[in-house]
């Protein structure tokens, strides 16, 4: 009988990497896949550019904002459509289990899930589980950390450290190709300005207003996020994007420093690659401070620099890219004794075992 899973995440390409990193497994090994999104969340657009042959379901989704908003009354009740439009697929679907990356679509597909006691996994991608995760735990069967330091904050017999679940794409990328893919030439360094996913307004001024200065020293590749490329500035020399899928991979390999906000898939990816990283995280003020802490943890492992975003500065933008490209065979060296990663192949046969238990 053909075996079924249903993949859930989204909200911010954070949460849905980790799944298509797993998801190519599934399908060659003849899975009946289904991905639980949002109608409008960036994980449909990945999903069904990514794997147009996997089947993308819709529910309803409540967000938990940060500010006040008349859309926090109505929360509540689009959670709870949210359950009977999950409860509704995993009834027709009836994976043998679900895989759920956080943010908040998952938190209706795991509260249907246990109802109907279908076994639950989850990933945590960062230093402290997110609020999706938190609701999520008491129901999962395992929790699988990606720093070594979470399982401290998780109940013990749950929490398994596995490292950062990666693509395969990203230790394929081509250097060359990804120069060509921007018309740049050999003879400056290649600056990769990557405000997560979604981009970082505050990084993305800092970059325009001084482009020109940063031009004299480096070639830039700048992922902005959605609506943020500024058209009139594109020059030889530097290419905005709003977002790039598999050409990444490229790109990445064409970077010489990477500056960064510190969402945990990307900064493992650079981590992966060796690439010496300057990250500016996102501030306390707009987040849980997750970021913060991951850009700690990996200071302290010597793989990066971190300015604070309240402490941003040009010059000191400036003098830390200096430093990082002068010593990034420091840099090199450290990241290279560390190599906290699972393959999408090695998570299959994981979680395989474990549903074997
Ligand atoms: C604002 C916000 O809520 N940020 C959170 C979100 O970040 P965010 O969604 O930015 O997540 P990450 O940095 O963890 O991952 C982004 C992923 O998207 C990929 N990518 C990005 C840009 C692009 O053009 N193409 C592309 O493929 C990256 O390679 C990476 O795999 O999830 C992370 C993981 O839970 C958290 O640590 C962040 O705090």
């Amino acid at each position: 009988m053909t075996k079924k899973i249903v993949f859930t995440g989204g909200g911010s390409a954070g949460h849905v990497s980790v799944n298509t990193a797993i998801i190519p497994e599934f399908i060659k090994n003849d899975w009946d896949i289904t991905y639980i999104g949002s109608e409008k969340g960036i994980e449909k657009t990945i999903i069904e550019k990514e794997f147009p042959n996997i089947r993308y379901e819709t529910v309803s989704v409540g967000k938990l904002r940060r500010y006040v908003s008349i859309e926090n009354l109505k929360d509540p009740f689009r959670v709870i459509k949210g359950i009977f439009d999950a409860r509704r697929i995993l009834k027709k679907t009836r994976p043998d289990f679900i895989f759920s990356k956080g943010g908040f679509v998952s938190v209706p597909v795991v509260l249907a899930a246990r109802m109907l006691k279908i076994p639950i996994f989850i990933h945590e991608s960062d230093y402290t589980p997110g609020l999706a995760n938190k609701i999520a735990m008491p129901f999962a069967s395992k929790i699988f950390t990606t720093f070594e330091e979470s399982n401290a904050h998780l109940p013990k017999e749950k929490a398994l450290y596995i490292g950062a679940v990666l693509r395969d794409g990203i230790f394929a990328g081509n250097g060359e190709k990804g120069k060509r893919f921007c018309g740049f030439t050999s003879k400056k360094p290649v600056l990769l300005i990557m405000g997560g996913s979604l981009g970082a307004v505050r990084i993305n001024h800092l970059i325009t207003k001084n482009l020109e200065e940063l031009l004299r020293h480096y070639q830039i590749i700048h992922i902005c996020g959605k609506g943020n490329v500024e058209e009139s500035l594109k020059q030889p020399g530097y290419a905005p994007f709003e977002y790039v899928h598999e050409e990444l991979f490229d790109l990445l390999a064409a970077a010489d420093v990477v500056v960064s906000r510190a969402g945990s898939n990307s900064i493992f990816e650079f981590l992966g690659l060796q690439k010496p990283m300057l990250l500016i995280p996102l501030s306390a003020n707009a987040s849980r401070g997750d970021q913060i802490l991951n850009a700690a943890s990996f200071e302290k492992q010597g793989f990066c620099k971190v300015i604070q975003e309240e402490n941003l500065s040009f010059e000191q933008f400036e003098s830390t890219l200096d430093h990082l490209l002068k010593e990034s065979s420091t840099y090199r060296a450290k990241m290279e004794q560390k190599r906290p990663f699972k393959t999408g192949p090695e998570m299959y046969q994981l979680l395989l075992d474990l549903m074997k238990k």
